[in-house]
């Protein structure tokens, strides 16, 4: 069994948040103070920290932070609810946080112990995402995958980059190809930086290399994480994800989503009624402090798209694995009732 190393995006220390500033890596690693509700949601928002459950657990701890500010609890929960709308995990983290509150007041050690609880847990499941995961990955394989969906975007380990890491555990001769993931580049930037910390073999490609590859053969396996997935099975998730699974398709290779119970949203029937984010055109028309385009052009930016169930070989949950997925097996999986 291979060693790895435990990557951690967030760290509690003397009732503070700190938290590794993604938009500096992979050329810095700084970490970044968070100490009032107004640092919270600009972290949020400016995708200083990202990823589907690491903004819940960000969103939970900015919770009690607002509330030792004393800011009104309702005040305190809409404004961290209005920071990114897609990945459900905010709101079902911030929910939680709120539940506490108007059961106990404001009390704040059970507030943070709150926090920390749906921190823990997010690790604890990753790990169990990667076990259940990892038995789906041959000995030998080539996996392509897309955005951050590792230790950044969690409470550590990760959901499909956590299924790799612990592919990559037990010994498995992998090889992962990461789609650089235009505009916000997590896939090269993010992904690539924490594979090199673990010495995963890997190569960056271009998102439009993708299809290319399939077709020579050289991809076995598509692994992606999820920002919400509603009750018939679709899942929004980074732009490109979409595409990525018409390919799987075409090309008959497994695609499978990653993502713990969290990023279920029960409420939502379909995929077309999750918000999808539009961040600003310059994200597309600028890299960094590169202009990669004529300033004066329209540019489009989505932030996710929507995959449907049907392109879906299994979604890997903390619990197990919901192959095929749909209303029927997800509600049973869930222990729910139809409605
Ligand atoms: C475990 S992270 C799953 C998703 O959140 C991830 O794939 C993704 O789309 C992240 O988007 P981001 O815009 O970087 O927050």
């Amino acid at each position: 069994m291979r060693k790895l190393k435990d990557i951690k995006p967030l760290e509690l220390k003397d009732d503070v948040l700190y938290v590794i500033n993604q938009l500096k890596l992979p050329h810095e690693l700084v970490w970044e103070k968070l100490e009032t509700l107004a640092d919270y949601e600009k972290a949020i928002k400016d995708m200083i920290v990202r990823g589907a459950p690491l903004i819940g657990i960000v969103g939970a701890y900015g919770f009690y932070t607002g509330i030792k500010e004393g800011i009104d609890y309702i005040q305190v929960y809409e404004r961290l609810k209005q920071t990114r709308p897609t990945a459900v995990n905010l709101f079902w983290a911030l929910d939680r946080m709120k539940s506490i509150y108007e059961k106990y007041g404001n009390d704040l050690n059970l507030l943070l112990k709150e926090a920390k609880r749906i921190e823990v847990e997010d690790y604890h499941a990753n790990r169990s995402i990667g076990g259940y995961g990892e038995v789906l990955i041959p000995k030998k394989a080539n996996i392509l995958t897309h955005c951050n969906t590792g230790a950044l975007a969690t409470a550590g380990w990760g959901t499909a980059l956590g299924i790799i890491r612990s592919a990559y555990e037990n010994d498995k001769d992998i090889t992962v190809y990461v789609d650089e993931t235009r505009p916000y580049l997590q896939g090269s930037r993010l992904t690539a930086w924490e594979l090199l910390q673990e010495g995963i073999p890997h190569y960056i490609i271009t998102d439009s290399s993708a299809g290319f590859l399939m077709k020579k053969g050289m991809i076995d396996v598509i692994v992606v994480g999820a920002d919400r997935i509603t009750l018939n099975g679709d899942v929004a998730n980074k732009i490109g994800t979409y595409s990525l699974s018409i390919l799987a398709k075409h090309h008959n290779i497994p695609f499978y989503v990653a993502a713990p119970s969290s990023s279920f949203d029960f409420n939502l029937e379909s995929g077309d009624e999750i918000p999808i984010e539009e961040r600003n055109e310059d994200e597309v028309k600028n890299c960094h402090c590169c202009k990669v385009a004529p300033q004066e052009s329209k540019a489009i930016n989505y932030s996710f798209d929507i995959t449907p169930a049907e392109n879906i070989t299994a979604i890997i949950t903390e619990k197990g694995i919901i192959e095929k997925p749909n209303k029927e097996k997800i509600l049973k999986f869930f222990g729910r009732k139809l409605s």
